[in-house]
């Protein structure tokens, strides 16, 4: 048996979201490289992460900034692997030294998903309901919109969630329409939340390929299929989230869209907001201009945010590690 070597090695962490969105990533390399498209030309690599002490130790030392993407990012310099898979929303708006994202992917749908028996949005649940969410920044768009409900700590993969919110344990959960759409659990969902109502992460829906720098044959592949709008979208809510140099603490809401229905490619709108995590206060600003201005609209409306919530709301929300 002739050993047929991969031409591109995709590098995914090992739950089955990641490994739905890897999937998605070759298919996308070879409908654009027909070379790509031959079976075995692209191998998709998991990459386990390391133990639980592993993980406590890096959690403590970088404050889960980058938590989700740091062993993908070992196995891209190891040379492991040509391209890490990443979701968006899990990628800290600093890259290592030497690597690179040439690729988002066209952007799933950004919005939350609502699941729950006790009422189809966060408006309509009963007095002192019970929402499970280990997003601060789902805690604190809720709390801000119902002081009445409480927020409980709430993790596990989507069938464990599920069981719980059966099982009674909270009355309602959310998580990223993309995921689930990904998995093809849409169905699932209760209801989809307006981005009035709970305005989506930085990249929430986008899948974007990580290759080291100096790579130019896996750069260019993976710079190929890259989708320019989404991009553009994503690239101008890290930059607002730059200014705004979060924690994965601190409630941050950013999305950009095209024009005032979404489709106006020559015309960005980007809302984003930053809330005490009890939801008692919610700093929002919003701009709208030029495509070609995203990224300093975005930098811009960061700016006025910081402002806004003041020098010291940042740092204590620092001071939590
Ligand atoms: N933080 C975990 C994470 N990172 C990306 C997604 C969903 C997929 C996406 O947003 O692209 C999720 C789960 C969730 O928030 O429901």
């Amino acid at each position: 048996m002739s050993e047929t070597r991969p031409i591109l090695r995709l590098g995914s962490r090992g739950s089955p979201l990641a490994l739905a969105q890897a999937e998605a990533a070759k298919a996308r390399l070879g409908e654009t490289h027909p070379e790509l498209a031959a079976e075995g030309a692209v191998e998709i690599v998991v990459v386990k992460t390391t133990g639980d002490k592993q993980q406590k130790r890096r959690l403590a030392e970088i404050g889960g900034k980058g938590l989700f993407t740091k062993e993908l990012e070992d196995a891209l310099f190891d040379g492991r692997i040509d391209v890490a898979v990443h979701s968006m929303k899990d990628v800290p708006t600093w890259l290592p030294e030497g690597l690179s994202i040439p690729a988002i992917l066209e952007r799933e749908d950004p919005r939350d998903a609502w699941f729950s028996s006790k009422g189809d949005s966060v408006a309509a649940l009963p007095e002192g309901a019970v929402v499970g969410t280990a997003s601060m920044r789902r805690q604190a768009q809720v709390l801000a919109q119902r002081p009445d409900l409480k927020v409980v700590n709430f993790r596990g993969n989507l069938q464990t969630r599920l069981r719980k919110l059966g099982d009674g344990e909270v009355d309602a959960t959310m998580l990223a329409l993309a995921g689930l759409r990904r998995m093809g659990m849409a169905d699932k969902a209760t209801a989809v939340l307006s981005t009035d109502e709970l305005l989506p992460a930085v990249g929430q829906g986008a899948i974007g390929l990580e290759v080291r720098a100096d790579d130019a044959r896996a750069h260019d592949l993976v710079a190929a299929v890259t989708h320019a709008p989404s991009a553009l979208r994503v690239n101008a809510e890290r930059a607002c989230l730059d200014v705004l140099d979060g924690s994965c603490r601190t409630p941050i809401g950013v999305l950009a869209e095209f024009g005032e229905d979404g489709k106006n490619a020559a015309k960005v709108r980007l809302r984003a907001l930053v809330a005490a995590p009890d939801g008692s206060r919610v700093w929002r600003a919003e701009r709208a201009g030029a495509a070609e201005q995203a990224e300093s609209l975005a930098r811009d409306a960061g700016a006025e945010l910081r402002k806004a919530a003041g020098e010291a709301f940042f740092e204590a929300l620092a001071d939590i590690f």
